[in-house]
């Protein structure tokens, strides 16, 4: 945890159509402190972070080191939801929670189809969430206690990890101004001591 962030860097991750936008865009919404709604791949494509666009893939070959340049300074700031398909990119430091959505492969074939990928775009993100992919890249990159792992198949689903995160949220909250309290104490008692 950066030791300076009054708001939190949360990222919403998860193979794509799992739901992070929906999440993301509820969770900006009901937030007790303002989080600002950062759908990367978005931000990668309107501002060109990238090296050139891959017909295969149909996707943009992001430009890492000018992503980050970019988010740098408003991960230092807090208050950030990173609504992306990877994240092992984002720097532990700036982290605090990461939610990694999960879906049902049958449903999310629907939803992929729905989006008008192509086959193999389906196939492979199908096989990406059958095989855990995006929850083991989170597991490796960050401390497993920050790493949370939600069914996103179900309205009911999107209410209660909202309303979770929102709880979460409230108790990150409290626990930095404890710790800004400590800190406060300590700085006090050198002063004195001096
Ligand atoms: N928990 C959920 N219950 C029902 N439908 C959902 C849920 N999460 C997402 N969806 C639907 O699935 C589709 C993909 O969601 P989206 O948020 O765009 O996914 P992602 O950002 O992960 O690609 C959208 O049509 C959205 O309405």
């Amino acid at each position: 945890m950066a030791p300076n962030r009054t708001s939190p860097v949360i990222i919403i991750t998860g193979t794509p159509g799992t739901g992070k936008s929906t999440h993301a865009q509820l969770l900006a919404d009901e937030s007790p402190i303002p989080l600002k709604h950062i759908n990367v791949g978005k931000m990668v494509k309107e501002q060109g972070l990238h090296e050139g666009y891959d017909d295969e893939w149909q996707s943009f070959t992001v430009d890492e080191d000018k992503l980050l340049d970019e988010l740098e300074p408003l991960a230092a700031e807090g208050g950030m939801i990173l609504d992306w398909h990877t994240c092992e990119v984002f720097p532990e430091r700036w982290v605090d929670l990461v939610i990694v959505l999960r879906c049902n492969h049958t449903l999310l074939w629907e939803r992929l189809e729905e989006r008008g990928y192509p086959l193999k775009k389906i196939q492979e993100n199908n096989e990406a969430e059958i095989m855990n992919v995006v929850f083991d890249e989170a597991s490796e990159a960050y401390q497993p206690e920050i790493v949370v792992e939600l069914q996103s198949e179900s309205m009911e689903h999107l209410r209660g990890n909202v309303d979770r995160i929102v709880a979460w949220i409230n108790n990150w909250r409290e626990d930095q101004g404890q710790r800004d309290v400590r800190q406060r104490d300590n700085e006090e008692e050198q002063l004195k001591s001096r």
